[in-house]
C-alpha cells in the first residue's frame, strides 16, 4: 500500500516512520510519502491561500498549488484505483467500516486542508479522475486536516493483512463497537484486586458461557447509556 499525505505541514507525517507503523513502512507494507504543497507554488511568498470569493471570513486554499501537486504526485490520466481522501468537518462519517474498504486498496492520498478549507473545485476535480471521500473524524472543528489524517492512517494500516502481530485480536474487535454496533465490555487484567477494587468474580469462574453473557450484558449496558444513536429497539432481541 502506497500512502501519500498533501499538506502545507508535511512534519506532521515524520512520526509515521516510528511504532507500529514503522514496522508496515519497514516491512515493505507500506510506503509512506509527505508532501509540502508550497512546492507546488511559484510566487516569492509561496501562496496556498486567498480570500472567499463571495465575501466571508477566513481564507481559502487556492486550486491551483492543488491541481499541479496532483498532476506530479498521482497523475494525469484517470484511475479509480487511487482513492483519495479529504479529511472535513463536512464529511460522510469516517467509520470502521470505510477504515475496512480502504485496507484493502493499493493506493491512498491525503489532502489535509487548513485555513477555512479547499477550493471546492479541487475536490470536484478529484472525484472527476480518482475515488475520492470527503470524511469527518466528529463534529468538531481541527484546525486543518493532518491530525486527522494520521487518525485515519491508523485505522486503516492496522487492518492490512499482515500487519496486526495479533489478528486474533482483530477477529475478536469484529464482535465490538461498528460491527454489531456494540460498544466494548469493561476490560480487567491482573492484579484481581488492586486498590480496593476487585475484578467482578465472573470473570475469575472459568465458567466461559457465563462470562460471554456478563460481556454481552455489558456492552448493551453502555450502548444504551452512551450511544443511544447506536441502539434500535430490539437491540436486546437481536443480542
Ligand atoms: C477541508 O478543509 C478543512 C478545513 C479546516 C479543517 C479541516 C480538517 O478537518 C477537520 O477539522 C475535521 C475532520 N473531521 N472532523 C473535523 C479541513
Amino acid at each position: 500500500m502506497r500512502l501519500d499525505y498533501l499538506s502545507i505541514f508535511p512534519g506532521y507525517f515524520d512520526v509515521l516512520g516510528i511504532s507500529l507503523l514503522g514496522k508496515a513502512a519497514v516491512n515493505g507494507l507500506v510506503d509512506v510519502y509527505a508532501h509540502d504543497l508550497r512546492d507546488w507554488t511559484h510566487d516569492r511568498h509561496r501562496t496556498v491561500d486567498d480570500t472567499p470569493c463571495g465575501g466571508g471570513a477566513g481564507m481559502v486554499m487556492k486550486p491551483d498549488p492543488w491541481g499541479e501537486a496532483f498532476d506530479e504526485i498521482i497523475g494525469t490520466e484517470p484511475d479509480p484505483s487511487v482513492h483519495v481522501v479529504f479529511p472535513s468537518p463536512s464529511g460522510e462519517p469516517f467509520t470502521q467500516s470505510v477504515a475496512h474498504d480502504l485496507s484493502s486498496v493499493e493506493r491512498i492520498v491525503f489532502c489535509c486542508g487548513r485555513y477555512e478549507g479547499i477550493d471546492h473545485r479541487v475536490i470536484d476535480y478529484a472525484r472527476s479522475m480518482w475515488t475520492v471521500h470527503e470524511v469527518s473524524l466528529g463534529d468538531y472543528v481541527l484546525n486543518g486536516g493532518e491530525v486527522a489524517a494520521l487518525a485515519i492512517t491508523e485505522a486503516v494500516v492496522r487492518l492490512v493483512p499482515g500487519f496486526m502481530g495479533n489478528p486474533q485480536s482483530l477477529a475478536e474487535e469484529s464482535f465490538s463497537a461498528g460491527q454489531d454496533g456494540l460498544l466494548e465490555y469493561p476490560l480487567f487484567t491482573r492484579p484481581v484486586s488492586w486498590r480496593g477494587l476487585d475484578v467482578p468474580e465472573v470473570l475469575m469462574s472459568g465458567h466461559h458461557g457465563r462470562i460471554a453473557k456478563w460481556r454481552r450484558d455489558e456492552s448493551i449496558r453502555l450502548t444504551r447509556e452512551r450511544r443511544p444513536d447506536l441502539t434500535d429497539s430490539d437491540v436486546s432481541a437481536r443480542h
